[in-house]
């Protein structure tokens, strides 16, 4: 009997401890288990949602389930070598495109928020409105909204995007951002003050634009275009230069627009093969269908002329240019009137010459962009050449003025020393 109750109370203790030892495995299982879940979550929730990153010194979040991922490849020449880390991450790399390129992306509530609401417009194009919008860092941009119907915007938006990744120049108008969420896709750019040269040009009320600054216009695109056709790489032909898509800053330097955003010319109301705008368009091109550095050339040779005249190309410029050019001076007749003895005669037909040279009808024996901004450079330092031997003039006059003025002044008294002794 005793021993019967000795078994029963070592098979209760064991039963106990077995009881003990299992309920705390399970108690460290749960604790463990719920740990991992934790892990698991968190590290889910941000890779999904939003992935922090940071650009131009501006810490910022970048939402994936926009990311362009999806849409397009970018292979610019900033991206850096993938890293082992990098590649495990495929579905975040195009977020990381956005980060090393500079360009920063914007959800549309910040869109909504910097715009007012879309209320700030700009103008409208051809593309959709622009507006002017302060973002969150306090910078005044141009929003350039992509009309959401039109599907050939939004693989103009693409490559717009991917080209302005990795172009970068003082005569380019910058893209600082875009967004592309809630199925609208738009440009972020630097805000540029004085609006287009088109309107400056032509848009009744306003300001006086200078020859001088006109000058400085010409060489400004000059150089632009010269960073598209001989620094970037590959090089970059623009397509659609016009006086509407060159903007000026606060200080009246320009910057080209709106590369890799040309668009069809329509002919007769149905969109041509062609690319570009009427009245600036190369005739080469259009016969040949082939579009090279020198069409961009011919155009610029026409925006010269509209610098030179205020004459625009779709209100019959090229006839007027063509008439005057049948006559040395004849330049002289078309010239703005905002101009008209407020300029340098010689400087006009020095410019007039090489508008000519960049409209000649055999491409070939269109000058290269970099001989172009030689030459204006050239009518520049001509101009300021002069003004030195001008104020070097007016020097020299001031100083005989001052000798005449001290000649007087001993003249005097030595009048005065003559009266001392006399008296
Ligand atoms: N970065 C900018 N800063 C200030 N104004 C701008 C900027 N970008 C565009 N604008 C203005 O917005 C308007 C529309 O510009 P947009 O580039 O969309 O069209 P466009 O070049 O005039 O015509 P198209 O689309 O037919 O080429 C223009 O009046 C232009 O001056």
């Amino acid at each position: 009997m005793g021993r019967q109750a000795d078994l029963v109370i070592v098979g209760v203790s064991v039963g106990v401890a077995i009881g003990f030892l299992v309920a705390v495995c399970a108690f460290f299982s749960l604790k463990w288990y719920r740990k991992r879940s934790h892990l698991q979550h968190s590290s889910s929730t941000r890779s999904v949602t939003s992935l922090p990153i940071r650009m131009n010194g501006v810490g910022t979040s970048i939402d994936s389930s926009t990311s362009l991922s999806n849409t397009f490849s970018f292979q610019g020449p900033q991206q850096p070598p993938k890293s082992p880390q990098q590649s495990r991450w495929n579905g975040h790399n195009k977020d990381l495109f956005a980060s090393t390129s500079g360009i920063l992306k914007y959800s549309y509530k910040d869109v909504q928020k910097a715009t007012q609401n879309f209320t700030t417009i700009l103008g409208q194009g051809s593309f959709g409105p622009v507006y002017k919008a302060t973002m969150p860092t306090s910078e005044v941009v141009a929003i350039k909204v992509l009309a959401s119907d039109s599907k050939q915007g939004e693989r103009e938006f693409q490559t717009e995007v991917s080209l302005l990744g990795r172009l970068h120049h003082r005569n380019l108008v910058n893209l600082v951002g875009y967004c592309v969420d809630k199925g609208q896709h738009m440009l972020i750019y630097e805000y540029m003050s004085n609006g287009s040269l088109e309107n400056l040009l032509y848009k009744e009320g306003e300001r006086v634009f200078t020859w001088e600054e006109r000058l400085q216009v010409a060489l400004d695109i000059s150089h632009g275009i010269e960073y598209l056709h001989e620094g970037a790489s590959p090089p970059v032909i623009h397509r659609d230069l016009k006086s509407a898509n060159i903007l000026l800053d606060n200080t009246m330097r320009a910057k080209v627009a709106d590369f890799g955003l040309s668009k069809e010319v329509v002919l007769d109301r149905k969109n041509s093969s062609l690319k570009g705008t009427y009245g600036y368009i190369d005739p080469e091109y259009m016969s040949t269908n082939k579009f090279t550095k020198k069409s961009d050339i011919y155009s610029f040779g026409i925006i010269i002329f509209e610098l030179i005249t205020a004459i625009h190309p779709q209100q019959n410029l090229m006839e007027y240019v063509n008439l005057a050019s049948m006559s040395p001076d004849g330049v002289d007749e078309i010239l703005d009137n905002q101009l008209v003895g407020k300029c340098s005669v010689e400087e006009v037909r020095l410019l007039a010459n090489i508008a000519h040279k960049c409209l000649h009808k055999t491409p070939k024996r269109r000058p290269q962009i970099a001989d172009v901004s030689q030459a204006l450079s050239r009518i520049r330092q001509r101009r300021l050449q002069k003004e030195d031997t001008m104020s070097f003039s007016v020097g020299d006059n001031s100083h005989f003025v001052k000798r005449i003025e001290d000649q007087q002044v001993e003249l005097s008294s030595m009048a005065s020393i003559r009266e001392i002794e006399q008296a």
